[in-house]
């Protein structure tokens, strides 16, 4: 793999919208170039737990001539929300910020899904930048330009597709991560896995236990292998019109199950489900093999991920699964596996084959 621990790896992302992931350690001082030319206030939005990074960038913007401003928000999914969003912009309204001027978001998913949205709903657009400190910020949220909120409804159903100028990943920002959140993030790497980078897969099977540490020996790898998935699918479709639902994998029932959790499960851990039950489905409808299949619930339990979900939830679920973004009209869509690396679209499935893949996720 290219770069080493002084020497940053960049992952280009094309398209009609261009920037890089810059992925190593000690990479602060690549904010201003991400950020280019002509910016003068930056909101630096962050959540409490992260107050002491958001601190180090906004001093260092300061140093560098920049007006920094720190805006604290809710911690994790309670800072997805309309209200949420409205107290940013009112932040932003009054410390006069331009079109020329920037967000930038440190944290987690969830923290650098709002920061995009209030980036791209701000005088309809402004720059943004995230910095994920989170694993799964890294390797799949921060990547992209996906941003968005949640609503009563149901998981990011107001947002927008709002690319940065660039994103960075230190990964020093993992060592204060705690382990649980860091194998929640894994079900997304494992997710690039199946789709698109099946060495993922051997890494992790290979040294399960090492790679479950977020200071263990893969982690660089890992993130690297991921994001390269994840740039070259929204590379080809930044707006979802095709190509891009294969990054949606187990995520129908998997945002249907964080919705029913009221956000209190992870979702990496809902998501990590929503993969199971996606093999199962695939495997019932006669299209993936039953070794690929049953490697998911293995490769995730190795990790110490759920593979499992409360069976009596079973009509809610599928209730709010209907308001998924890929569905049309009343018609059900899912991300299935054709094979290992091969994903594909199962159009409105017969209702007896769901609740027979949901059989084999249920307890
Ligand atoms: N936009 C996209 O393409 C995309 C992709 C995947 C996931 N997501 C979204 O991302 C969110 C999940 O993100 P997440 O798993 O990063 O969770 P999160 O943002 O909720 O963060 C998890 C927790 O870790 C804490 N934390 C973050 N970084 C830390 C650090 N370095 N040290 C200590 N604590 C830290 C946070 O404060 C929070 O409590 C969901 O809302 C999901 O929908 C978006
Ligand atoms: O980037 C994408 O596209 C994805 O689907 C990545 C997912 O991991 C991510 O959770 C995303 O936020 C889901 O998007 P949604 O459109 O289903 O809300
Ligand atoms: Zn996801």
């Amino acid at each position: 793999m290219s770069g080493d621990a002084f020497e940053p790896t960049r992952v280009h992302v094309g398209g009609d919208h261009p920037y890089d992931v810059v992925i190593g350690t000690g990479l602060l001082g690549e904010l201003p170039g991400l950020l280019g030319d002509g910016v003068q206030r930056v909101a630096v939005i962050h959540p409490g737990a992260l107050r002491a990074t958001a601190d180090a960038v906004r001093d260092d913007l300061l140093a560098q001539g920049f007006e920094a401003h720190a805006v604290e928000v809710p911690d994790a999914e309670d800072a997805k929300t309309a209200e949420v969003a409205a107290y940013c912009w009112s932040v932003l309204g009054r410390i006069g910020m331009t079109r020329s001027d920037a967000v930038v978001g440190i944290g987690g998913g969830a923290t650098t899904d709002l920061a995009g949205f209030v980036a791209a709903s701000w005088l309809r657009g402004v720059k943004w930048v995230p910095v994920p400190t989170t694993v799964l910020g890294m390797v799949d949220a921060a990547v992209g330009g996906k941003t968005g909120i949640n609503t009563a409804e149901g998981k990011n159903l107001v947002g927008a597709f709002h690319p940065p100028a660039g994103v960075l990943c230190d990964l020093a920002a993992l060592s204060s991560l705690p382990v649980n959140e860091y194998v929640a993030g894994l079900a997304e790497v494992v997710k690039a896995g199946f789709i698109a980078d099946p060495t993922i897969l051997d890494i992790v099977e290979a040294d399960p236990a090492g790679a479950a540490r977020p200071d263990g020996p893969y982690v660089r790898d890992l993130v690297v292998r991921s994001v390269r998935v994840k740039a070259d699918v929204v590379g080809a479709d930044l707006r979802e019109s095709g190509l891009r639902e294969i990054l949606n994998y187990g995520h129908t029932l998997g945002h249907a199950i964080e919705k029913l959790e009221r956000y209190k499960w992870r979702h990496g851990a809902a998501v990590s489900v929503g993969m199971v039950f996606a093999a199962e489905l695939g495997r019932l409808a006669g299209r993936l093999d039953d070794d690929t299949a049953d490697r998911h619930r293995r490769i995730l339990e190795l990790l110490g991920l759920p593979t499992s979900y409360d069976g009596s939830a079973w009509p809610r679920l599928l209730d709010t699964m209907r308001i998924d973004k890929k569905s049309r009209g009343d018609r059900l869509r899912f991300v299935v596996l054709d094979a290992l690396g091969k994903p594909g679209i199962l159009e409105a499935p017969d209702p007896q084959l769901l609740t027979a893949a949901f059989t084999e996720v249920a307890r």
